[in-house]
């Protein structure tokens, strides 16, 4: 990315980068000033360590850490604080950031630059990247420019940057959890800038705070609200999680000690929305890498482009950011725009560039002798690149390489990990004689901590890197001077993005509670561990197993050594235990005891499989809206991992986001785990993401979701109202197949499967086999709920004529009667006034045969169909189905092989007998008002 001011802006104001002068004193106490908008509230954010420029007069003093100047505007452009236009022809300019103001705005710009903007960060917790997608009319955090290309997005905040900017992301995504390093209580709003939703009101003074022209206004990404940056500063620092209040998880509930573990892990994002490969995984380097798309475009003579290293890293990784600079540029104007790359606005005078000839490129780090640094006399700027003498672009070398030069001493920051709130810090001249030991020697008097002893304290290194968030203790010997001279070689980014922290040395023991799916079920604990041992020969000291749930073949494991929870991780996730592979879980403790008596969080389940596809998104949304602890993606690992981690709960709620196959899919997992809750009952909302969604239709959630807005969704679950759903249970005694009804050899063992909505035995079950079997087949082809049912249609058509005479395949008997049936194709039980999407098979008209149909009422009505043209008169309202039965008991005698579907999903049955009998009521959530879905 070149690094040149802002398209349409023309320097108008000559010189550098006017930043605040005064280098730091040492010793010397940083204050907390609490900055409203950005990457949380900071510390004096000036400039910090290293050298500053002397004498530079700042454009705006509380603005900070940016390089402004006056600049002649050539096109239309916005005030990134007020957002308004600015008329006339000047603006002001951030050279590093790109933040453009009005001369008016700029004494109440509190945004940090992103140069300082890592140094303000409260508490580092790094992003979650998924893939790269198109956001229109989105802005980049790092360099506020529109991403126009594909940028990517965290998963979990709003964060919106190019791929090429995500190494120089802040690490200041949400805090979820606790980890055991800097654990919080209170909690405060977590304000992001820019890209608010069209028509979002500031909270303060009620005018318009979004902007879809540049990135302004702030908004808190806990509680949603909104602000102006400038109002912000308004509102109470506190933050009570908004209208969601009751259903958010509190990231001070939650406890997650992951050392390597990643955040997709830590959240159970699945790898297919992890970043694409090589698009900077967090590593040390600090530039993009260089790929086709990257190469450095042929330019107007008068121009030159220069690929720009910032450290041995970089080189190693052929990672480099671009600048174009005028030929005729002098070498500190080129060191300059070199280091506004890396977003380093520390004093030129103590870097320089080194060439790189090009064999170096691949892998060699030294840089060759060519050097030119930035105290600079004309002779030598004329050996560097832009040398003005240079004929042509041939003769300057093309690759540089920025190093910073030996520092005698300097300035650094040290921070005390244990104060909860504000980050105020202690800064410190370090010299070639200060070690980890000296300097917390130095600091424990000046915190009031040095009655406690050296001992009980250590220095920790934090690499806050926007991927990975990196801790590491330094040995007491450690001199400091060096190590910051190393991080400087290996990535100048690395050391704007690295702090030390004096930390209590009390150890957290590390536990991981790691959850394993898809062994056989049914075995006993022993048999597990034996199980486990042999498949990826886990350490008896360190693991041993928690929690067992035998009928669904899961254990949760309790891994006291974090190596070994990383390694049992990988490998699980690697192994086939009987043929099925295993699932590998990283689940949080809920510390419930700690839950404010009025929260009742929503524990969130979405299969991205069901009907119209629309999961994926929805995962997004509410892992952004609420906790990610509380969503879980069903395709990894089903319901289970969820009721575990809720299990202590004392009262909690559940959205099954899914078709009414995944509906049945967690009631029947909340059936099986209901003795092992806390909250045996929880009340069940649906988000009808299927092809039928028939209970969510009669549970007035609607046909369909088709993209509306997830806060509301959300707010119409708080409100809803609790409903009792009959619930029924279905037992499967399968005799052998082909053998008659006194046959007495068993084909399997009895099976019991349960059911809200429906079941049906014959043509129905038929149709949804075949379009089940299509879907497994293509299921790339199955992307909208239109097209299933056209599936539906066409697999009905072909059955048409089909006549097997279903009446004559099985026997009903309803309590202890015999019912004769009359010449049917399908038999159907009903639950719930809704059948294949919508169709009502009992009818309305009233029949002294009959009770009228409840669905709480422990009774199932009994219908039957002649066939394909009976269930398309159903579906087109024109005709009911054959009323047969109701009743609370019922035993069906399959004489032959039939297909059966519970609540839309199907296979074949062996002959035998299926027993349906009530499991009593269950709480369902209703909404009271009609969702115009
Ligand atoms: C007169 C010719 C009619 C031909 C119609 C052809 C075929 C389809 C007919 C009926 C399909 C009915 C039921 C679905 C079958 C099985 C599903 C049962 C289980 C279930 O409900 O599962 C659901 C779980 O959520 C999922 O199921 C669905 O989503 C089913 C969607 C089916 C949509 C079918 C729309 C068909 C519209 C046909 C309207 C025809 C009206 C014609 C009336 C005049 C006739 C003379
Ligand atoms: N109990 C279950 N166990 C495993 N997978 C399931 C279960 N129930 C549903 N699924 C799978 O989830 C996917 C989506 O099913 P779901 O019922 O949510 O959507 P649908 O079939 O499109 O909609 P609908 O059931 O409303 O017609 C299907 O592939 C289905 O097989």
């Amino acid at each position: 990315m070149a690094a040149a001011a802002e398209p349409g802006a023309r320097a108008w104001l000559g010189g550098g980068s006017p930043r605040q002068g005064n280098p730091t004193s040492s010793p010397e106490l940083g204050a907390g000033s609490r900055s409203p908008s950005g990457p949380g509230s900071g510390p004096g954010s000036g400039p910090g360590s290293g050298p500053e420029r002397a004498g530079a007069r700042p454009l705006s003093p509380a603005a900070p850490g940016h390089s402004f100047r006056k600049v002649t505007l050539t096109k239309p452009t916005f005030c990134h604080l007020c957002s308004d236009f600015i008329w006339g022809l000047a603006g002001i300019l951030c050279d590093v950031c790109n933040f453009m103001s009005h001369e008016k705005c700029l004494k109440h710009v509190k945004t940090p630059c992103a140069s300082v903007a890592p140094s303000l960060v409260h508490v580092p917790v790094a992003h979650c990247f998924g893939p790269r997608g198109l956001y229109k009319r989105r802005f980049c955090a790092v360099c506020r420019k529109g991403l126009e290309a594909p940028g990517v997005r965290c998963e979990v905040c709003e964060l919106h940057v190019h791929p090429d900017c995500v190494p120089f992301a802040c690490s200041d995504c949400r805090q979820c959890h606790q980890d055991g390093h800097r654990d919080h209580d209170t909690h405060l709003h977590h304000w992001r800038e820019g890209n608010l939703p069209s028509g979002a009101r500031c909270e303060v003074c009620r005018k318009t705070c979004c902007s879809s022209d540049v990135l302004a206004g702030v908004r808190c990404e806990w509680c949603g609200v909104q602000a102006h940056s400038v109002c912000s500063a308004a509102l109470a620092p506190e933050c009570t999680f908004g209208r969601l209040r009751t259903m958010v998880l509190p990231p001070a509930c939650v406890r997650l000690l992951s050392r390597n573990f990643s955040k997709m892990h830590c959240f159970r994002i699945s790898e297919s929305t992890a970043p694409e490969p090589g698009e900077g995984e967090d590593s040390v380097d600090g530039s993009a890498p260089a790929g086709p798309g990257r190469e450095v475009m042929a330019l107007e003579s008068s121009k030159q482009t220069l690929k720009i290293f910032d450290g041995n890293d970089a080189v190693q990784r052929n990672h480099f950011r671009a600048i174009t600079v005028p030929r005729l540029a002098k070498s500190q104007e080129v060191l300059e725009v070199a280091l506004r790359a890396y977003y380093i606005t520390e004093d030129p005078q103590g870097f320089q560039l080194q060439a790189l000839p090009a064999p170096a490129l691949a892998g060699n780090t030294g840089a060759s002798g060519k050097a030119w640094s930035g105290g600079t006399t004309e002779e030598e700027s004329s050996r560097g690149p832009g040398a003005r003498d240079a004929p042509s672009i041939t003769r300057v070398p093309e690759a540089w390489i920025i190093r910073a030069l030996p520092r005698t001493q300097e300035v650094l920051k040290i921070y005390p990990a244990w104060l909860k709130v504000g980050v105020a810090y202690v800064s410190l001249r370090v010299t070639p004689q200060s070690t980890a030991r000296t300097v917390v020697l130095e600091v424990l008097p000046l915190l009031g901590r040095q009655a406690e002893g050296l001992k009980s304290f250590q220095l920790v290194e934090v690499l806050m890197g926007s991927r990975q968030v990196q801790r590491t203790v330094l040995a007491d010997e450690e001199p400091l001077l060096d190590r910051l001279r190393e991080i400087r070689q290996t990535s100048l980014r690395q050391m704007s993005q690295t702090r030390f922290y004096v930390a209590e040395s009390r150890v957290v023991a590390p536990r991981v509670s790691l959850f394993v799916g898809g062994l056989p079920p049914g075995r006993s604990p022993q048999e597990y561990s034996s199980l486990l041992d042999e498949a990826v020969a886990s350490k008896a000291g360190l693991v041993s197993v928690s929690h067992v749930y035998s009928a669904q073949g899961a254990v949760v494991l309790d891994v006291a050594c974090f190596a070994e929870a990383e390694r049992l991780y990988m490998l699980v996730r690697d192994t086939a235990v009987h043929g099925r592979p295993l699932t590998a879980l990283v689940l949080p403790d809920v510390l419930h005891l700690k839950l404010p008596p009025h929260c009742r969080p929503l524990l969130v389940f979405v299969n991205p499989r069901s009907g119209g596809l629309k999961g994926r998104d929805l995962l997004c949304s509410f892992r952004k809206l609420l906790n990610p602890h509380q969503v879980f993606e069903l395709t990894n690992g089903g319901p289970l991992p969820g009721f575990h981690v809720f299990s202590q709960v004392p009262c909690f709620r559940v959205l099954v986001c899914g078709g009414d196959g995944t509906v049945g899919w967690v009631l029947a997992a909340l059936e099986e785990m209901r003795h092992r809750l806390a909250c045996p009952e929880p009340a069940v909302a649906i988000l009808p993401l299927g092809t039928g969604n028939d209970l969510g239709r009669v549970l007035r959630w609607g046909p369909g979701y088709s993209g509306e807005d997830p806060f509301s969704v959300l707010v119409s679950v708080d409100e809803a109202d609790a409903v009792l759903v009959d619930r029924w249970t279905i037992l499967l005694d399968a005799h052998e197949a082909g053998s008659g009804e006194n046959s007495v050899a068993d084909a399997e063992p009895p099976k019991i499967v349960h059911m809200s909505n429906y079941c049906g035995i014959g043509i129905d079950a038929e149709l949804s086999l075949d379009f089940h079997q299509a879907r497994e087949e293509e299921p790339g082809k199955f992307t909208s709920r239109f097209h299933n049912k056209g599936v539906y249609v066409r697999a009905g058509l072909q059955k048409m004529n089909r006549s097997r005479g279903l009446h004559r395949a099985l026997r009903l008997q309803a309590g202890r009667q015999e019912v004769q049936l009359p010449s049917i194709e399908g038999l159907i039980f009903i639950n719930i006034p809704s059948w294949g999407s919508g169709a009502d098979l009992w009818g309305s008209e009233s029949d002294s045969r009959f009770e009228k149909p409840r669905m709480d009422d422990g009774l199932l009505e009994v219908v039957g169909v002649t066939g394909v043209v009976h269930m398309g008169q159903v579906q087109g309202g024109l005709r009911s189905g054959i009323r047969i039965a109701q009743g609370s008991y019922f035993r069906v005698t399959l004489l032959k092989a039939a297909p059966v579907q519970v609540d839309g999903e199907p296979w074949v049955q062996a002959p035998g007998h299926m027993i349906i009998s009530a499991a009593g009521p269950k709480p369902c959530f209703k909404v009271t008002w009609h969702l115009a879905w």
